[in-house]
C-alpha cells in the first residue's frame, strides 16, 4: 500500500519567524514538534503543546512592558522550552540573542554589553542547558519583585514561566506592529579583531532562507531531525526551521552526550531520528569506534552537514555503512544562514577531490568574482563567491564599517543599490556548472613568493589512504617567512606511516613550496565549541612545541 503523502504544511507570504515555525500547528497539531531525550526515554512536545507554551511565554513577556526591538538574551541549549521562548520573543518583535550555557562569563558579559538586552533569561536548573545549580527556579510567577527596575533584567525561564527578581525598567512603546524587516535574532560570532560580530537577521531574511530550504524537500511530516549544534550556532536554527517548517520534529541531542559515540547513537535510536544535522566532526568517533552500530540504526535516512569540508575518506565510509543514505553538503555563513545545498553523489567517485556545494538555493544566486572585481565565467577558474539573496543579514550589530565591508555593491550593476554578501570564500565552477569550494580568501598565503591555499594541502594529506583527519596551519618561521605545518590522524590499524612518507606523498602531486615543512601524527584534532577544527589551538600547540 503506497504511503499516503502527508498533507503539506501551508505557509503564507511574509510570515514572521514564529508564524513560519508554527504553521504546522494548524494542519498537524498532534504531530511531534520537539522530541527530547530525557532519562533514557523520549519526551514529545506536539505542535499544539509548543504553540500553547509559546503563548504562555508571550503572556509572561508582556508583563515586562518591553518594546519591539528590545533584545532578549537566552542562555540555553536547544530544548522544547527554549524553542517556545524563541517563538514568544519572535511574536512580540523581541530579537533573541542565543548564548550557550558553556560560554565563558567574560564572553557572555561582552555580548551583553554589546547587545544591551532588556532581559537575560537562563534555562531553569534541570532544563536542557539549564543554568547554574541552586539558581532561582522558574515558575509562572509575576514578573519580578518589588525592587526598582534595572537596565537588564536577569532571570530564568522554564515550564512556560519567567521569573525575573529585578525586572527591566518599563519603556514607552513607540511601535505598533512587527514588520518583516524587523530583527528576528542576533547571533554573535567570533570576529577577527577579537570583538564578537553580531549578525542581525530579519524575519524576512530567515523565512526567505527557510522557504529556499523547504523547496529542497528534505523532510516531511512525521520525520525527526536530530540537531547537534548549540542554540547559539545558527546551524541549530536551520535544524529547527528544516524540521518544524516541514511539519517534522526537531530532536535536540544533549551536548553532554554528543562526545560519546555510544550515547550519541543511543539518543538517535531512542528518538528514532530520520535525519541528523551537524558539522562533520560529530561523526568522527562513531565512524572510528562504532561503525557497526551506526550501520544498524533503523530510521536514519538523511545526513546534512555544513561548516567545513567533510573529509572524503570519512564521507565514503559513512556511505558504505548506510547504503542509499541522502548526504547533503550545506554551504553558508551566518550572514545568510546558508547559501546552498548539494547532494553528495552515492557512491562518491574516487577521483573527486573537492565536494560540490551546488548552486544557490531557491531565491539565491552565487556570483564568482576575481581579485579585480570582475565576474568569473570560465569553468575551473577560482573566484570569490558573492551572494545575491533576500536571506542576507541586515548588517553587523553596531558596526557599520564591518557591515559595509561585506555587504557590497552589485559588481554586475553597481547603480542598482542592491547589496551582495561578499563571502570571503573561494570556489570554481565544474563542468556541470556547480560550485566547488576551495578555501577562504584570507587563508591564502604566500610561501616563498607563491600563493598557497592551505586547504589544498589538507585535501592532499586526506587523500593518503592511512590518513583520516588532517589540518594545516600557517606560522612564521625563524626567518620571518610563512611556513606550513600539518597535523594528521592516522586511521585505526594504519601502518606506522612516517612523517617523511607523508611529505613525500605531498611532493608527488604539488610543488615543493606547497608541501608542509613538518607533519605531526597526533591522536586527534581539537575542535572549537561549534565542532569545527580549532586551528587557533593547533597553532598555539605548534608555538609551544617550538
Ligand atoms: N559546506 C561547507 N564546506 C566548506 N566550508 C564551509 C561549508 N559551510 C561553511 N563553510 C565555511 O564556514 C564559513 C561560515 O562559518 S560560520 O559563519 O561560522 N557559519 C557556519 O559555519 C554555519 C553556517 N552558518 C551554516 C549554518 C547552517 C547550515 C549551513 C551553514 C564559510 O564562510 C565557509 O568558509
Amino acid at each position: 500500500m503506497p504511503a499516503t503523502p502527508a498533507p503539506t504544511v501551508t505557509h503564507r507570504p511574509d510570515e514572521r519567524f514564529d508564524e513560519f515555525l508554527l504553521a504546522a500547528a494548524a494542519t498537524h497539531p498532534d504531530h511531534p514538534a520537539v522530541v527530547e531525550y530525557a532519562d533514557g526515554a523520549e519526551r514529545v512536545t506536539t505542535f499544539r503543546d509548543l504553540r500553547a507554551a509559546a503563548e504562555r511565554y508571550a503572556a509572561a513577556l508582556d508583563r515586562f512592558g518591553l518594546r519591539i526591538d528590545d533584545r532578549v538574551m537566552i542562555v540555553s541549549d536547544t530544548s522544547a522550552e527554549a524553542v517556545a521562548l524563541v517563538l514568544a520573543c519572535s511574536s512580540r518583535g523581541l530579537p533573541f540573542v542565543p548564548v550557550s550555557p558553556e560560554t565563558p562569563a567574560e564572553r557572555r558579559e561582552t555580548i551583553e554589553r554589546l547587545a544591551e538586552p532588556a532581559l537575560c533569561l537562563t534555562a531553569a536548573a534541570g532544563e536542557p542547558g539549564g543554568g547554574e545549580p541552586g539558581g532561582g527556579e522558574a515558575g509562572g510567577g509575576e514578573a519580578g519583585g518589588g525592587e526598582a527596575g534595572t537596565a537588564v533584567g536577569h532571570g530564568r525561564f522554564g515550564g512556560g514561566g519567567i521569573e525575573v527578581p529585578r525586572p527591566p525598567v518599563r519603556r514607552e512603546r513607540l511601535r505598533r506592529a512587527v514588520t518583516p524587516g524587523d530583527t528576528a535574532y542576533i547571533i554573535f560570532t567570533s570576529g577577527t579583531t577579537g570583538r564578537p560580530k553580531g549578525v542581525v537577521m530579519s524575519h524576512r531574511a530567515v523565512v526567505a532562507f527557510y522557504r529556499g530550504m523547504l523547496a529542497e524537500g528534505f523532510v516531511s511530516a512525521g520525520d525527526r531531525v536530530a540537531s547537534t549544534s548549540p542554540l547559539q550556532f545558527d546551524f541549530s536554527l536551520l535544524d529547527i526551521g528544516m524540521a518544524l517548517g516541514g511539519g517534522a520534529a526537531v530532536a535536540p541531542v544533549p551536548r553532554a552526550l554528543l562526545r560519546w559515540p555510544t550515547r550519541f547513537l543511543k539518543v538517535l535510536r531512542a528518538t528514532r531520528a530520520t535525519h541528523v544535522n551537524g558539522v562533520p566532526s560529530i561523526w568522527r568517533q562513531t565512524l572510528r569506534h562504532l561503525p557497526d552500530q551506526l550501520a544498524d540504526l533503523p530510521d536514519l535516512r538523511g545526513v546534512l552537514f555544513c561548516g567545513e569540508e567533510f573529509p572524503l575518506g570519512e564521507l565514503r565510509h559513512l556511505q558504505r555503512l548506510r547504503p542509499g543514505i541522502r548526504l547533503i553538503n550545506c554551504y553558508g555563513a551566518t550572514e545568510s544562514m546558508a547559501a546552498s545545498f548539494a547532494e553528495v553523489p552515492d557512491p562518491l567517485p574516487e577521483d573527486v577531490t573537492h565536494l560540490s556545494i551546488g548552486v544557490g538555493h531557491l531565491g539565491t544566486d552565487i556570483l564568482l568574482v576575481d581579485a579585480e572585481g570582475t565576474p568569473v565565467r570560465e569553468e575551473g577558474v577560482v573566484g570569490e563567491m558573492y551572494l545575491r539573496s533576500p536571506a542576507l543579514m541586515t548588517g553587523y550589530w553596531a558596526d557599520a564599517e564591518a557591515t559595509d565591508a561585506v555587504l557590497v555593491a552589485d559588481p554586475l550593476e553597481p547603480r542598482s543599490g542592491q547589496r551582495l554578501l561578499r563571502t570571503g570564500d573561494l570556489a570554481f565552477r565544474d563542468a556541470e556548472g556547480t560550485l566547488r569550494f576551495c578555501g577562504r580568501r584570507d587563508s591564502q598565503v604566500q610561501i616563498r613568493g607563491n600563493r598557497v591555499e592551505p586547504a589544498e594541502v589538507q585535501r592532499r594529506l586526506l587523500a593518503h589512504p592511512e590518513v583520516c583527519e588532517a589540518a594545516v596551519v600557517v606560522y612564521e618561521g625563524p626567518d620571518g617567512n610563512a611556513e606550513l605545518s600539518a597535523f594528521v590522524v592516522l586511521a585505526d590499524g594504519a601502518a606506522t606511516t612516517a612523517e617523511s612518507d607523508l611529505i613525500a606523498f605531498c611532493l608527488r602531486s604539488m610543488p615543493a613550496y606547497m608541501a608542509p615543512g613538518v607533519v605531526r601524527v597526533v591522536g586527534g584534532l581539537p575542535v572549537n565549541q561549534h565542532g569545527k577544527t580549532d586551528h587557533r589551538q593547533l597553532l598555539a600547540q605548534l608555538l609551544t612545541d617550538a
